[in-house]
């Protein structure tokens, strides 16, 4: 007998691969984006419908087998179609369990299974008009924009703003050097948009999300409603951003990596600022690609993206080369600052002080003296990165990774970098009973007090994770540098982009030299990235500024080329390189990781299983690299190895790893094991 029954779609946060079906009576009817809860297994988990749809059945069916959805959990679905879209495709892009990926969409306080209070579901459906802008600086009243844009800067807006009119849209890239105004080109694209009550949503990287950016975007836009997202709200903050975005009241949406997931109704922009960071690209659980994802929602949706950079990935710029994107320059400064000077130290043929060569120090004395301020820019916190006991050759390392412990000064701690784990400095050393340990190396700690040391009557700030762990402690440190008194500032990658500080004419870069050597393919890359960005901190007001790249290989070829050319024709040699070697983005490439507590063999072992079913599943087109143990070994007490696969064929090898996942539960070896699959990856630590 044939008989009418509504099924539903529904994803869960559990690492399935694929949805689950349950049955609605005749009087439930969520939209897909609605939260249910449902039974699974012996338990209720909470689920997200994905579709519904009303079947034929008979009595043979086994969809009447089917559990029935218990609860739904919203009056309005919580994400738009376009988005749930998104998200799947996603899943399926990056083989990652899809209820995973869209519970990782949604902010924490929406993955428990429980209704919203009254007061919320109200006002997720009609929200209020008037909401105040958020952040709140200066009360967020508009001040008059006085900048006159560049011939340049109208010529750049100008081409983005046309080519947004053309159909089939591209993204855009707007390659501009540091401080060339393209924040400013971001608000006068977005500016109409919201006049015609449409929503735009800017991405920033980690680190760029400054009080200064924010501030910059409420002062153009004054009371415009603004929904800021970044991993330093609380559960209640985010759950508010994010639910002022879905109803359309938020105009302009800015957050990190994860705010691309944000629901916005209206949308109708997606800005990239800083398009080459790698915090765009999420490294664990669901690793998903920010930027790419923006331009795949873009593309759905069929809105503009503009990515905006200094110094584009590799991809990026082959995609322009190839017109896939459009590309846009920005070659000046506005006014009369020029781009700085750059100049590579030998460090070789002299005994450093505080790391620094005489040259350098003289460098920070003269701009000191005529009351500017200078920038010792090094990747590396903490005091010392060795600790070791000169008698017997100890020296302190984790014992939870296969890492040395950096020592730091003023806790008078060893700390290690990459699991955490602390512990106090011994008295002596622990093999041989020698009271005098030695530190070797420097970290930012260090050489803040040679520094000190050295310049007694300067004042000497320090920014890096440690001296800017509390509330107020950054924005302190950054408004005494923009004090523009003379100082030294001295800095990690906190302090590479974004910044603006008038004052600031000198830059000296220590310690490239690992990065040099490194066997990573796209160390490289990031190196010339970062010493772009870290140069172009300087001189960005009238005074000109000057750099220092302290190394000990100034015969370099890519160095010299970077520094005596620029980004770009350094970036082009890059690519010749990959392109001989078919690495991205002439090719494509999976990293599968397998991680074991019990042995690194045990890892390997996993991995080699993995790469004989891939021979078995296509051995013409994907090449694969190992396994081999991971750079970094052991990490919190997990032995680590990694197979490389790559394939001129995107296609085939997005299909064989979707065979692969179909059979994981044959493969032989993996109790005990933890894998993953990186699609795309841009780090091999
Ligand atoms: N047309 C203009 N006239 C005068 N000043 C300008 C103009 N456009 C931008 N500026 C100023 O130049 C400085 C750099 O601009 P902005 O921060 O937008 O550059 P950017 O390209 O985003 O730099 P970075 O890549 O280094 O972050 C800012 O202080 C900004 O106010
Ligand atoms: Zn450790």
């Amino acid at each position: 007998m044939n008989q009418e029954r509504h099924i539903t779609q529904v994803a869960v946060p559990r690492p399935l691969r694929t949805l689950l079906s349950y049955t609605l009576s005749t009087e439930q009817q969520p939209a897909p984006g609605t939260r249910v809860l449902v039974p699974f297994g012996k338990q209720y988990a909470v689920g997200l419908v994905m579709s519904t749809a009303t079947v034929a059945t008979d009595a043979a069916d086994n969809s009447f087998m089917l559990k029935a959805v218990e609860t739904i959990l919203d009056a309005t679905p919580l994400a738009d179609p376009h988005l749930l879209e998104l998200l799947q495709w996603a899943a399926r892009y990056y083989h990652h369990p899809v209820g995973e990926v869209i519970f990782s969409a949604l902010p924490g306080a929406l993955r428990k299974p429980k209704p919203l209070s009254s007061r919320l579901q109200k006002w997720l459906a009609a929200p209020p008009t008037c909401l105040a802008a958020e952040p709140n600086p200066d009360g967020n009243e508009r001040l008059p924009n006085t900048l006159l844009l560049t011939d340049e800067q109208q010529q750049c807006l100008h081409s983005i703003q046309q080519w947004n009119q053309q159909t089939p849209r591209r993204p855009i890239l707007l390659h501009g050097i540091t401080g060339s105004g393209k924040t400013e080109i971001y608000l006068r694209l977005i500016e109409p948009l919201f006049t015609a009550g449409k929503q735009v949503l800017v991405i920033v990287p980690e680190i760029g999300l400054t009080p200064q950016l924010l501030l910059r975007f409420a002062r153009f836009f004054g009371d415009t409603p603004m929904a800021c997202l970044h991993s330093g709200l609380s559960d209640g903050e985010r759950l508010k951003a994010w639910l002022q975005a879905r109803s359309g009241a938020a105009r302009l949406i800015i957050g990190t990596r994860s705010a691309i997931f944000t629901p916005a109704p209206h949308l109708a922009m997606i800005v990239i600022d800083e398009e080459h960071d790698a915090s765009l690209k999420q490294q664990e659980g669901f690793r998903y690609h920010a930027r790419d994802l923006a331009i795949k929602r873009a593309q759905m949706l069929d809105i503009p993206i503009v990515m905006g950079t200094a110094t584009p990935s590799l991809e990026a710029l082959y995609n322009a080369q190839t017109s896939r994107f459009h590309y846009v320059r920005l070659n000046q400064r506005p006014g009369t600052t020029r781009k700085p000077d750059l100049h590579i130290q030998d460090t070789r043929p002299f005994e450093l002080q505080a790391g620094l060569t005489p040259h350098s120090l003289q460098a920070i004395r003269q701009t000191l003296a005529r009351g500017e301020q200078a920038m010792v820019f090094l990747n590396r916190r903490g005091f010392a990165p060795t600790l070791f006991c000169p008698a017997c050759g100890w020296h302190a390392s984790c014992q939870h990774c296969s890492a040395n412990l950096t020592w730091h000064a003023r806790r008078n701690r060893l700390v290690c970098h990459h699991c955490g784990a602390e512990q106090a400095t011994p008295l002596q050393c622990p093999v041989c009973k020698n009271p005098k340990l030695t530190t070797q190396g420097q970290g930012t700690e260090r050489l803040e007090l040679t520094l000190q040391t050295t310049f007694p009557a300067a004042l000497v700030v320090r920014i890096d994770r440690d001296s800017t762990s509390r509330k107020g402690q950054l924005e302190d440190k950054l408004s005494t540098v923009r004090g523009n008194d003379p100082l030294i500032l001295v800095g990690t990658q906190m302090l590479a982009k974004g910044h603006d500080f008038p004052n600031l004419t000198l830059v000296v870069i220590l310690d490239i030299d690992q990065s040099l050597l490194s066997t990573d393919y796209r160390a490289l890359e990031r190196l010339g990235q970062l010493l772009v960005q870290v140069a172009g901190r300087a001189g960005r007001a009238d005074k000109p500024g000057r750099v220092i790249l302290q190394t000990s290989q100034p015969e370099h070829p890519l160095l010299h080329q970077l520094v005596g050319q620029g980004y770009t024709p350094f970036a082009r040699q890059l690519l010749e390189d990959r392109k001989r070697w078919h690495f991205p983005p002439f090719g494509y490439q999976a990293l599968i990781r397998a991680s074991s507590t019990a042995s690194m063999e045990k890892a390997l072992q996993f991995l080699e299983h993995i790469s004989q079913r891939l021979l078995t599943i296509d051995s013409a087109t994907i090449q694969r690299l190992g396994p081999i143990p991971a750079p970094l070994e052991k990490r919190a007490n997990r032995y680590r190895a990694q197979l490389l696969l790559s394939s001129q064929q995107r296609a085939a090898l997005h299909a064989a790893l979707h065979q692969l996942l179909q059979q994981a539960t044959t493969l032989p070896g993996r109790s005990g094991v933890r894998w993953s699959i990186d699609i795309d990856p841009i780090e091999f630590s």
